[in-house]
């Protein structure tokens, strides 16, 4: 078991969420947190009542193990008592208490001098008394000897005395005056007890450096706090000074977000009600001193695990796997509200974009065994090229609203994995820039009303050595986005497209301004897209433009699917556009069956909409499709780390793709066998 274990000072159920939803393995209530969320100052100046109902809120919310900080229990062995049990009654894994007197003194407050201690052995009396009134609450020992100024070996002596007095876990804390101390105390107190540290004074160490000495809970105590105070100032004197939101609007939060974190908390496995708590496996369950304390209960691994359990079951696999609340959940904290909602977004009331990701979640797989899975391969060929895996980024425009190297990003992701990459019409590089990140890339390309634009597009493509061209059908005039509608959202306005610096369309542009000379980029490339006239002739004039391989996207029937091919597309892409042109469309997954009948043994079949996991790319191969492409999980993790964060979203697809064709019994993809009740697999 690592030894480190991650604290988040919070006070409320809010920060508490937050900090879970972080990863933070403790929640630490700690009285500076706590007092300033109160507006009062850190001086014990809260009831103990008035904290059992702190901590009651934040059980309610979340299975996390709660440490709460109880100061110098109100400086007396009786109110210490008291704590002891009102804490742990409240739902409470762990109290702190520390040797300072009474009214405590924060230690990082370092207006005045002078700080006395309590004499450590009354203090080792009231944390006798404490260890004797708790049932399984664990006692957290803090001595405040460094901030005191006493020096590392006095602080050395009251923790071993501290340990003596039944304490399962010792805390050294320091000020800035006595920051260089702490590690050698730390290095002496390893080896008696679990440690809980709280190192605001050495903002540079890196956390793993304390638990080399032994097990240790770093508190990180205040940077929620802080961060509120910081943020929250900042935003309203813009908001005063402006007297709008617009400035502010990339730092705040959607409200969807407020919906999604508190919604949380009824979700099974969270909080009291939830069923079984998370153990922090350390202080709780640490090596408790001979005698003098209950056994810890359940082990750490199976409350820990029973909790995961429950959590995980209650979310849909795909959320957990890479579209889920982590990625996603960033992406809609770092990107700008508006920009989130236009990626996320579907139309209408987004029921058929749902329905692509639960039509995908329905199929079911019935696996084949003893088939010797040992040396599996995801590999495939696509016109010609070899894919690591059947597995495409599809064309999506605009991805500098996710993040500041866009497509260049993504396709560099795609292509470091063995993917393939298409690149939007509508991107906010050019494919000179990107075509280098992914050589072989294919360009996507609408059918604009001056068609000599599209046609320019796709000669630029062909030189910077595309691999395919893609005709996008689906879009005879833009769905109704109510996200857009209601954010005012104009995404050309929001983010030009290269496209704007095309030469055929600048010449156009400059030609139309002689007719009306206030035109803009984007008012013209709204005039031309789209274009609700194109039909099955301009298909037809597209084949005859090029020698690229021409896949068609955006088919649901299988007659559509018949005249593409028969006009000399070389694949086509079932897709419904990930729901954003109607909320009434078959799903994406219900109509790939017939397209497969209808074409699948002229030219390969691809697919895109919904897809959100390696189980559901498996799922597709298992009707017929050939390859699959994947939107806006992409997005999301472009949103959150780069190119990097792209690659993390594509890599754990492909590590489910191979665990779930291990599960059917398959060693390749074309071994991938039929759905339940669609006949026999090979
Ligand atoms: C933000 C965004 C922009 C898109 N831009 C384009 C585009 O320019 N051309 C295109 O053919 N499809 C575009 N699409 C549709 C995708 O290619 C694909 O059909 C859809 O995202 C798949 O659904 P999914 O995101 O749920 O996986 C876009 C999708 C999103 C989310």
């Amino acid at each position: 078991m690592n030894d480190l274990r991650m604290g988040i000072g919070v006070h409320s159920p809010i920060t508490a969420l937050l900090a879970e939803e972080a990863g933070a393995d403790v929640l630490w209530l700690g009285s500076l947190e706590m007092s300033t969320s109160r507006g009062v100052p850190d001086q014990e100046v809260l009831e103990p009542q008035e904290i059992a109902g702190i901590i009651r809120s934040v059980r309610a919310v979340t299975s996390l193990p709660i440490y709460v900080d109880a100061d110098t229990g109100r400086g007396s062995d009786d109110l210490a008592v008291l704590a002891t049990k009102l804490y742990e009654e409240a739902g409470a894994d762990a109290i702190c208490v520390e040797d300072n007197l009474f009214p405590k003194r924060n230690s990082l407050d370092d207006r005045f001098g002078g700080r006395k201690l309590l004499d450590p052995e009354a203090f080792a009396g009231r944390i006798s008394a404490m260890v004797a009134a708790r049932s399984s609450l664990k006692v957290v020992a803090r001595t405040e000897a460094l901030v005191a100024g006493h020096g590392a070996d006095a602080a050395v002596e009251r923790l071993h005395r501290y340990a003596d007095a039944g304490a399962d876990a010792l805390f050294a804390q320091a000020n800035r005056a006595s920051a260089g101390q702490l590690l050698p105390v730390v290095e002496k107190i390893a080896p008696l007890r679990p440690m809980v540290l709280a190192p605001t004074v050495l903002p540079d160490t890196d956390a793993e450096a304390f638990a080399a000495y032994g097990p240790v809970t770093v508190l990180f105590a205040n940077v929620i706090m802080r961060s509120l105070v910081a943020g929250t100032s900042r935003v309203l004197r813009e908001v005063m000074s402006s007297r709008r939101l617009t400035s502010v609007s990339s730092e705040l939060a959607g409200v969807e977000r407020l919906f999604e974190l508190t919604e949380r908390s009824l979700v099974a496995g969270h909080g009291s009600g939830g069923g079984t708590r998370a153990s922090d496996g350390q202080v709780s369950d640490g090596p408790s001193p001979a005698g003098q304390g209950p056994d810890a209960g359940p082990a750490a691994g199976e409350a820990r695990g029973s909790a995961a359990t429950a959590s995980e079951e209650a979310a849909p696999l795909t959320e957990a796997v890479v579209d889920g609340p982590t990625d996603r959940e960033r992406a809609r904290a770092l990107m700008a509200e508006a920009a989130f909602d236009y990626c996320a977004g579907g139309a209408g009331d987004e029921s058929g974009m749902r329905r692509n990701v639960e039509r995908l979640d329905a199929i079911t797989l019935t696996p084949r065994v003893l088939r010797d899975v040992s040396r599996r391969s995801t590999a495939t060929e696509l016109f010609g090229r070899r894919l690591a895996a059947p597995v495409l980024v599809t064309p999506m425009g605009l991805q500098a609203l996710c993040h500041p190297d866009a497509e260049v990003a993504t396709a560099a992701a795609a292509d470091s994995l063995g993917l393939g990459f298409t690149l939007s019409m509508f991107s906010s590089r050019p494919v000179e820039e990107v075509a280098p990140a992914a050589p072989g890339l294919w360009q996507q390309i609408y059918l604009l009303r001056e068609r000599e634009v599209s046609w320019s597009m796709l000669r630029r493509a062909e030189e910077a050595g595309a691999g395919a061209v893609v005709c996008t059908v689906d879009v005879p005039v833009v769905g109704r986005r109510s996200r857009d509608a209601r954010n005012g959202f104009s995404r050309f306005d929001a983010a030009a497209p290269a496209v704007v610096r095309d030469p055929s369309f600048l010449g156009l542009l400059q030609h139309r301004r002689k007719r009306t000379p206030a035109l803009t980029a984007s008012d013209l490339l709204s005039e031309l897209f789209p274009d609700p006239a194109v039909s099955w002739d301009d298909l037809a004039s597209l084949r005859s433009r090029t020698r690229l391989p021409l896949v068609v996207k955006g088919i649901l029937h299988p007659a559509d699917a018949v005249r593409a091919v028969d006009a000399g597309a070389d694949a086509i892409q079932v897709s419904t556009h990930g729901g954003r042109q109607s909320d009434r469309h078959v799903a994406s997954a219900d109509a790939l069956p017939a397209v497969v009948s209808a074409v699948g043994d002229r030219v390969p079949v691809l697919f895109d909409s919904g897809v959100r996991s390696g189980a559901h790319i498996a799922s597709l191969l298992s009707l017929g499709a050939s390859a699959v492409l994947v939107g806006r999980p992409v997005l999301w993790g472009l949103a959150s780390g780069g190119r990097e964060g792209a690659a993390k979203v594509l890599a754990a697809l492909l590590t489910e793709l191979d665990h779930t064709m291990a599960l059917l019994g398959a060693a390749s993809v074309t071994e991938v066998g039929r759905p339940t009740g669609s006949g026999e697999q090979s």
